[in-house]
């Protein structure tokens, strides 16, 4: 498989520094610095209940630091407003772990759901438009009147991920992309972050525990270490390690 390779780009959408979470004794974020740039795909691993969520939480303004930092297209997440937090987190798209689709609407209703709450002054044309160019770059253009019922388990994933992108967000945000899907169908979700990354220019973080994903999409990777990104760059960078902590990940995924 070829292997991506960390951009040059040096502009940084989102911006992490020293930032700590604790949940009464339980400590969970201890110094996170982490930075995301322009166009790259960084892939977040890291054992459950590392802080994963709790990360993306913060930087989506759901939850606030206990101290540090945390810059998202320049702006400073817990000193913002909440009209400019609410105009903030359009730019940031998250796709969902379970694809969240409405069960009771079709797949074109479920894409204009977030485009008719959030640009409230689009014709029924521009609206068509948007569901069909967005059901096109997922591949599923045919699937536009079936229920979600109806649908596979990766075709749900790529329809969460068009819906996610009809608002077209800067930066997006995939919560284990290819959990619970069959080998082939992970290749796919895998191609599909690549070309949305090509087609869209987002910027994404891809949380992840399948390390064949995160070498087929991540620029960079960042270990989430007892509450800090100890390991961050290259796919080898991060596992030439003998690290007991690391190694475990990578001998689970390649058995050699
Ligand atoms: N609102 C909260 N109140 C109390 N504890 C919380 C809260 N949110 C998260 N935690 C705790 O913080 C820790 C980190 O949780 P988090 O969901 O971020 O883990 P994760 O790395 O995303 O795990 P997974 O890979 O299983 O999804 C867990 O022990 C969790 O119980």
């Amino acid at each position: 498989m070829e292997q991506k390779k960390p951009l040059n780009e040096q502009e940084k959408v989102i911006e992490i520094k020293g930032l700590y979470k604790s949940f009464g004794n339980y400590h969970v974020l201890r110094g996170v610095d982490l930075d995301l740039y322009k166009r790259e795909n960084l892939v977040v691993l890291g054992k459950s209940g590392t802080g994963k969520s709790v990360l993306i939480k913060i930087i989506v303004g759901l939850l606030t630091p206990d101290q540090g930092e945390v810059k998202v297209l320049n702006q400073v997440v817990d000193e913002i407003t909440y009209k400019e937090l609410l105009a903030l987190r359009l730019k940031v798209g998250f796709s969902f772990q379970n694809s969240a689709l409405y069960d009771s609407m079709t797949v074109k209703e479920n894409l204009i759901f977030p485009l008719i709450r959030n640009q409230k002054n689009l014709t029924k044309a521009e609206i068509n438009s948007a569901v069909e160019e967005m059901l096109d770059a997922v591949g599923l253009l045919q699937t536009i009147n079936q229920m979600p019922s109806e649908l596979s388990g990766g075709q749900r994933k790529r329809i969460g991920i068009a819906r996610t992108l009809i608002l077209r967000p800067e930066i997006m945000l995939y919560d284990e992309p290819t959990a619970g899907l069959d080998p082939i169908t992970c290749l796919e979700i895998n191609s599909l972050i690549n070309e949305v990354q090509e087609r869209f220019h987002t910027s994404s973080i891809i949380i992840t525990h399948d390390l064949t994903c995160a070498k087929a999409v991540g620029n960079r990777v960042a270990m989430l270490l007892d509450g800090k990104f100890e390991r961050q760059g290259s796919f080898e960078d991060v596992f030439n390690t003998s690290d007991e902590r690391v190694k475990p990940f990578y001998d689970y995924n390649f058995i050699q």
